[in-house]
């Protein structure tokens, strides 16, 4: 991406997650470091972690390490305390059902259940980086909600993508995903 088209991403404080995947991806993963990935057992993955509060280049660094180590691990979502982090950041990198490819991070992410009669449950296969090698079907909506708040505490949603493979961009210090109707999974994350 140029830097007119970076600035003009940050002047419209929003980002669509289906744009420019390999560009913003492939900056955040190279300017990061992969980290190992937590495991079961380890306390980090058993405590509620820490709300982000704080937007700034330290955050940045963690959301290019993130998505370094979930690139390194052949991931498609990684949460911050699978890299030894305990604050509530993810990022993903995965494509929906039509093979969209979905690159983004949330920062303070609240998940919010679907009313059933809008739940349409996937019992595909799923696995996780910090539980290696097992895997189980598991029925999960297909369409996920999640809210998140930016630092000017204004609130958001997102259908984060449920599955598949992909991820993202130039450098954000807040991110917020919003957007999203029923359907396929379409989040545009903020970047302030
Ligand atoms: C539920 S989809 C993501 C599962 C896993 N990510 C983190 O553990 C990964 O394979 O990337």
């Amino acid at each position: 991406m140029s830097q007119q088209g970076t600035k003009q991403r940050v002047d419209d404080e929003f980002i669509v997650d289906t744009e420019d995947c390999e560009e913003r991806e492939r900056a955040f993963r190279e300017r990061g470091t992969a980290r190992p990935i937590t495991v079961y057992g380890n306390p980090v993955l058993h405590k509620e972690c820490r709300d982000v509060t704080v937007f700034d280049e330290e955050l940045a660094r963690l959301v290019d390490d993130m998505f370094a180590s979930q690139r390194a691990a052949e991931g498609v979502g990684l949460a911050a305390n699978q890299i030894g982090v305990d604050l509530k950041v993810f990022v993903y990198d995965c494509m929906d059902d039509e093979g969209v490819r979905h690159v983004g991070v949330v920062c303070n992410p609240v998940l919010e259940e679907l009313p059933a009669d809008r739940r349409v449950l996937d019992d595909s296969n799923e696995g996780c980086l910090s539980v290696p090698t097992a895997y189980a079907e598991l029925a999960r909506p297909t369409t996920r909600w999640c809210a998140a708040r930016t630092s000017t505490a204004s609130r958001s949603r997102c259908a984060a993508p449920a599955t598949s493979r992909a991820a993202s961009s130039t450098r954000p210090t807040t991110f917020t995903a919003t957007s999203t109707s029923t359907g396929s999974p379409s989040a545009t994350v903020r970047m302030c």
